[in-house]
């Protein structure tokens, strides 16, 4: 879950001198779905860098999985950023490291037994249909597979909190709804989804609640 209130956000290198986020409030409960909607610009990826705690709100209260970030100590966020899934736009896989490496990390992260991250990296792996190129390094792949395996390091512990930015934009059709399918799944299972997109023909597909913003405030947080 998380609660957002009066939230804003102004980047110390600001383009246009404005903030990019103005007062933003919203509640999503454990478990819930949220598509995150607007045009470009609008302010969804600072939105999701709060989420994901990789930016500090510049002022407001955001309270995350049950801890109120604003004050919280470093080690408290550290372990906190751990329950938090993120896929960025631009992936963020580690170039020198094999793509089982990058997907093992978050498991190597929580100490998990060599043979558990195995099965697991292999399971997810087959899952998004890239169990071929465990070997290959990230610069090796094209930008659909870099993004499946940025997709199955972010859900691979089943965080409980994923956010995600434009996750289907490198994906074709098919591929995008089994995601987006995936995302529902754990969404049941209690992981809370926040998903940033453009691609109109996705949600009208799977209509579900929505957070729009357009230039930074919010217009809308309704129903699909
Ligand atoms: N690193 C940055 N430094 C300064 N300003 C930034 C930075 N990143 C984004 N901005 C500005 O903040 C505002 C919101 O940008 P943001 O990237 O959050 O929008 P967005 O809705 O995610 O857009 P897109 O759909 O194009 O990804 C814009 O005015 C943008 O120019």
């Amino acid at each position: 879950m998380f609660r957002l209130h009066d939230v804003s956000y102004t980047y110390a290198d600001s383009r246009t001198g404005g903030a990019a986020l103005s007062h933003v409030s919203a509640e999503v409960a454990q478990g819930e779905f949220r598509w995150l909607l607007g045009p470009s610009g609008a302010g969804k990826s600072s939105l999701l860098s709060i989420l994901s705690l990789e930016v500090q709100a510049t002022s407001g209260m955001v309270e995350i999985l049950g801890m109120p970030v604003m004050h919280a100590r470093r080690a408290a966020l550290a372990r906190l950023r751990r329950r938090i899934g993120a896929v960025r736009q631009d992936f963020r896989l580690l170039p020198d490291m094999n793509v089982f490496d990058n997907v093992a990390l978050p498991l190597r992260l929580q100490h998990r037994a060599e043979a558990e991250i195995r099965h697991e990296v292999h399971a997810i792996m087959k899952w998004v249909g890239l169990e071929n190129r465990l070997d290959a390094l990230p610069p090796q792949l094209s930008g659909g597979e870099q993004q499946r395996v940025a997709i199955a390091r972010a859900v691979i512990y089943r965080p409980d909190l994923l956010v995600a930015d434009e996750p289907t934009n490198a994906l074709d059709e098919r591929q995008a709804a089994r995601l987006i399918t995936m995302f529902h799944r754990l969404a049941e299972m209690g992981t809370t989804i926040v998903v940033a997109t453009h691609n109109d023909a996705i949600v009208r597909r799977y209509p579900a609640q929505a957070i729009e913003l357009a230039h930074g405030h919010m217009v809308r947080d309704y129903n699909g």
